[in-house]
């Protein structure tokens, strides 16, 4: 019983060689965004598969996100090849990857923070496609394209500029009265408070930004595709597995292989593209198995090579360490959470240490929890999947004091990981190496922000309340004195772990050109987040929508259909509404 299932698409009855003008794979993040777009202006049949069926009730309402991982709702991926630090912090023994498998994908059960990067990241995008298009000036436009912001505070200051009113993700931010004291505290630091960190300006600590509006979460199942839902051209296949892009001898992509539901295994075609939005393990994953990759790799495995290219490659991540603070002493009951809106204020940061650097070097997310909450030990362990002992360790040690919880990510690491295929066996998951922190100037840098962030505790209200760092008793550092920087370098090598945010295995400039074909062979495109060349200084949601909207206007452009107006526009109403009534059909509005 899924009593969410009447805000999303119906399952579509697809026949064996179907033909569709687009097919998406995936209805994640980019894919739906994606669909919705295509399909808007009714003139492309468009096809999504996607793999998982509809969110639940914790998907869809904000204030239970952290009951998703290790469910029937996302891929349960574990890494390999993992370093032996991790073996003693992570309780399986290696990082758990956790990713959407629903409709919506990553945007059904990612923490809903709406996080853009800074022009920077952006700029060195165009660098790296040698493509103006993708610089900061250019792509702001999408993101403003798809934000539909509901925050006055940043609507009428001078940083409305950057914000969106229209699109279809809405945005809220938060500011509950908790948060104020911090952001004092940082500001006491040093640090600059901002007041929207999408801005131009993005290094400070802010309220965040949510993908929620009126309560809801604003996954790409609800606001793209269970919103369009009643579309006639939008058609969604659910619980469906796409095993294939099937070519021609000509290398033109000309539709896929799906085990559907019920275990039938059918070919669907597509009339004009291919698009795969299957997201960062599984797009590399089913090119692979396609033929499109590292011609070593695919003939070591016996799979006939259509494209040599370095498909898997360059996995990127933002790596985050868990840190805890006893605060306020504290016996308050606190009152019952309200399911619509995050469980706890967050005050977020971009910090750098390099005063030369124009985007942030690191971000930290400060949890402030009360003292009779379980919180930490749940986000710690079932979130973060770091051992029993030592997420015990941090609710141990905070009895009786409320809590300052942060997880602080390096945004630019330099460690790249791979994405391999375990066999031909479409239903093996792949083989992902995260390779976290590999080179050890990343270690260094990381230390670096820890201590950078750490000058909050010497600021008046964190001395007020006596503010102490709970110290983790992790068996490889008792020869450091605790909060030495060997202590804190020992600390970061065992307690890290990646921040669910992989991008680049599919990267343009590498892989895919900047219209994010895939090089090599012909009508296919990548729109996910593994066509990025590089980690924006954000979560990287709002990328992958921006890659969404970005396809669709290159495919709106490169598949022009004649227009034939279909009637019933009566001259006799008058110019204006006759004329009115033609663009309507023309955009299916
Ligand atoms: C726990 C978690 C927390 C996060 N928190 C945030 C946050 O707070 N803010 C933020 O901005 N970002 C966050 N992210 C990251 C963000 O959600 C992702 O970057 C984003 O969802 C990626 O979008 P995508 O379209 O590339 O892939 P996805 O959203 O993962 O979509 C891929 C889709 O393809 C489907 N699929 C895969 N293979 C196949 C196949 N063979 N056949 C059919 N379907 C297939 C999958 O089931 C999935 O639905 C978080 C992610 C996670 C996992």
């Amino acid at each position: 019983l899924l009593l969410s299932s009447y805000l999303f698409p119906e399952q579509t009855q697809v026949r064996d060689y179907h033909k569709y003008d687009f097919i998406v794979v995936g209805g994640g993040a980019a894919g739906g965004a994606a669909a919705d777009r295509l399909s808007e202006c009714g003139r492309y049949d468009v096809l999504v598969v996607e793999a998982g069926g509809d969110p639940p009730t914790e998907s869809v309402l904000p204030g239970l996100f952290s009951f998703l991982p290790h469910s029937k709702y996302e891929w349960n991926f574990t890494s390999v090849n993992d370093s032996e630090y991790l073996k003693e912090s992570h309780g399986i023994g290696a990082l758990g990857l956790t990713s959407g498998r629903m409709l919506g994908g990553g945007s059904s059960i990612n923490y809903m923070i709406y996080a853009r990067g800074c022009p920077g990241d952006f700029d060195s995008w165009a660098d790296d496609t040698k493509d103006d298009r993708w610089n900061y000036d250019n792509v702001l436009p999408y993101f403003r394209k798809s934000e539909r912001l509901e925050s006055s505070e940043i609507l009428y200051s001078a940083d409305g500029f950057y914000h969106g009113t229209d699109g279809f993700l809405g945005i809220t931010r938060e500011g509950r009265p908790d948060t104020a004291r911090y952001l004092d505290a940082f500001k006491e630091a040093g640090h600059k408070i901002l007041n929207d960190a999408n801005g131009r300006d993005n290094i400070g600590f802010t309220l965040p930004q949510y993908m929620i509006s009126g309560g809801m979460r604003q996954s790409s199942a609800y606001v793209n595709l269970g919103a369009h839902k009643d579309r006639t051209n939008l058609h969604v296949l659910k619980n469906s597995l796409v095993v294939e892009v099937i070519f021609d001898s000509d290398n033109n992509a000309i539709g896929v292989k799906v085990v559907t539901d019920d275990n039938r295994v059918i070919t669907v075609l597509a009339n004009r593209e291919v698009i795969l939005s299957a997201g960062a393990f599984n797009t590399p994953k089913l090119l692979m198995l396609s033929g499109v990759g590292p011609k070593q790799h695919l003939q070591s495995l016996g799979i006939k090579v259509r494209s040599d290219l370095p498909v898997g490659k360059n996995l990127q991540n933002h790596v985050l360490s868990l840190v805890s603070f006893k605060m306020e002493n504290s016996t308050a009951k606190s009152a019952p959470q309200d399911p619509h809106e995050m469980p706890f204020p967050i005050v977020l940061g971009y910090g750098r240490v390099d005063e030369s650097q124009t985007c942030p070097e690191y971000q930290v997310f400060n949890f402030i929890i009360p003292n009779d909450s379980e919180a930490p030990f749940d986000l710690c362990s079932f979130n973060l999947g770091f051992t029993e002992p030592i997420c015990q360790g941090f609710l141990d040690a905070v009895k009786g004091r409320n809590t300052l919880l942060a997880t602080i990510t390096v945004l630019h690491p330099e460690s790249k990981g791979q994405v391999t295929l375990r066999s031909t066996d479409p239903f093996d998951p792949p083989l992902i190496e995260p390779r976290i922190l590999s080179e050890e100037r990343d270690l260094d840098a990381f230390t670096s922000y820890l201590q950078d962030y750490l000058r909050v505790l010497n600021t008046t209200y964190f001395r007020s309340v006596n503010a102490e760092v709970v110290e983790l008793d992790l068996p490889g550092c008792k020869s450091h004195e605790f909060g030495s920087r060997a202590y804190w370098k020992c600390y970061l090598r065992y307690m890290n772990g990646g921040m669910f945010h992989d991008v680049g295995t599919c990267s343009m400039g590498a892989v895919l050109d900047s219209e994010l074909r895939v090089l090599g062979v012909r009508r296919l495109r990548v729109a996910d987040t593994s066509a990025l060349p590089s980690l924006p200084s954000g979560n990287t949601n709002a990328a992958a929508v921006l890659v969404a909207e970005r396809l669709a206007d290159l495919l709106k452009r490169d598949h022009p259909v004649e227009f034939v107006p279909k009637g019933g526009c009566d001259a006799d109403s008058g110019y204006v509404s006759t004329i009115y009534c033609y663009v309507n059909q023309y955009f299916g509005w």
